[in-house]
């Protein structure tokens, strides 16, 4: 983005109002989500960079939140998108609760190797998934980076016996990703390997997919910069697709449902992670985008005022936000910068 397609800061503060949001479920350590959510000229967008990102990194979600705020969106392909469950670290006995949000969904993704937590509860979190969702359904795990390639090898061989869609991010770096992959190959587990983290936090998004360190991409609006720079990656990586969130109001889901919308026929490897307003007790709007038969409508939600207000930020953490979308925009306008 060059400066001169950058609005005015003034016109990012005029357009902003903060939000806080409880979640329905703790969800990576969250249990109330903060957002930034701008009413702009092509319609609602949303900023919400996790609070303890520094600003480089959060300056890319601003360049999204401006990109679906301010500019024209690529065409949309398809009118609606099927998502998965997102089924967060909880015991067994919350599973049937959390897949009850999700009407209609046939995959299911399920947080693995969350801190504190052993092997054993994975393994009890996964088959209950299973035997609630049926063997035609299809799991997908998430470790987040949580596991060495030890400890994934030997997770995912255990895990592997209630049929995996794929691995999300289980280990950190691209090397590990590789090894895991090798090694499952070559006990005979083949598990396939999705890279999050990889894509979303690392200076060069496309290093994994030339590596050939993993089967798919996960790819999210926000953190790549918004949806016509998403494109553009999916395109250089030449990998199947899953676009996916990241606890976002209906706003920011909308910009991934745009981004999803968008992909090449064939691109997308099943159902995306844009489901999780699911998880939320709150939102901006009248009409969230939870998941209906399976699956959410492509389009930008109207924002209402009343729930604007009703779950404004407090004044100070409100503050804290203006002044990150401040320095995150002064990122911005450096000239040279990508
Ligand atoms: O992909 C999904 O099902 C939902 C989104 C999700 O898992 C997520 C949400 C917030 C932060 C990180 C992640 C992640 O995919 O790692
Ligand atoms: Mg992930």
């Amino acid at each position: 983005m060059t400066h001169a397609e950058l609005p005015p800061l003034a016109a990012l503060l005029d357009a902003v109002r903060v939000v806080a949001i409880p979640t329905r479920t703790r969800f990576r350590g969250i249990t109330v989500r903060e957002a930034a959510i701008f009413d702009g000229p092509e319609g609602p967008s949303e900023f919400s960079p996790f609070t303890e990102y520094g600003d480089a990194e959060a300056a890319q979600w601003l360049a999204a939140a401006i990109d679906f705020g301010w500019r024209p969106q690529p065409a949309a392909l398809r009118d609606r998108i099927d998502v998965n469950a997102t089924v967060p670290a909880v015991g067994p006995a919350e599973v049937a609760g959390i897949l009850a949000r999700f009407p209609g969904c046939r995959t299911a993704k399920v947080k693995v190797a969350e801190r504190g937590q052993t092997l054993a509860e994975d393994v009890a979190r996964v088959r209950e998934v299973r035997a609630l969702m049926g063997p035609d359904a299809r799991i997908r795990v998430d470790a987040n980076t949580g596991w060495t390639v030890d400890e994934a090898v030997a997770a995912l061989t255990a895990l592997a016996t209630f049929d995996l869609d794929y691995a999300e991010q289980p280990c950190a770096t691209v090397p590990e990703l590789a090894a895991v992959r090798e090694r499952l190959a070559a006990a005979g587990t083949s598990v396939r390997i999705a890279a999050d983290e990889s894509v979303r936090k690392a200076s060069d998004p496309l290093a994994v997919a030339r590596a050939g360190a993993a089967d798919l991409i996960i790819v999210k609006a926000q953190p790549l910069g918004g949806v016509a720079r998403a494109l553009d990656i999916v395109r250089e990586a030449g990998l199947p697709v899953v676009v996916s969130s990241a606890l976002d109001t209906s706003v920011g889901i909308a910009m991934g449902a745009q981004l999803a919308a968008a992909l090449p026929a064939g691109m997308l490897a099943g159902a995306c992670g844009l489901g999780t307003v699911a998880l939320l007790a709150g939102d901006v709007t009248a009409a969230p985008l939870v998941p209906e038969r399976g699956s959410i409508p492509v389009g930008r939600p109207a924002l209402s005022d009343e729930l604007l207000a009703r779950y404004a930020a407090a004044p100070e953490r409100a503050t804290w936000w203006r002044e990150r979308v401040a320095r995150c925009h002064a990122l911005l306008a450096t000239p040279g910068r990508a």
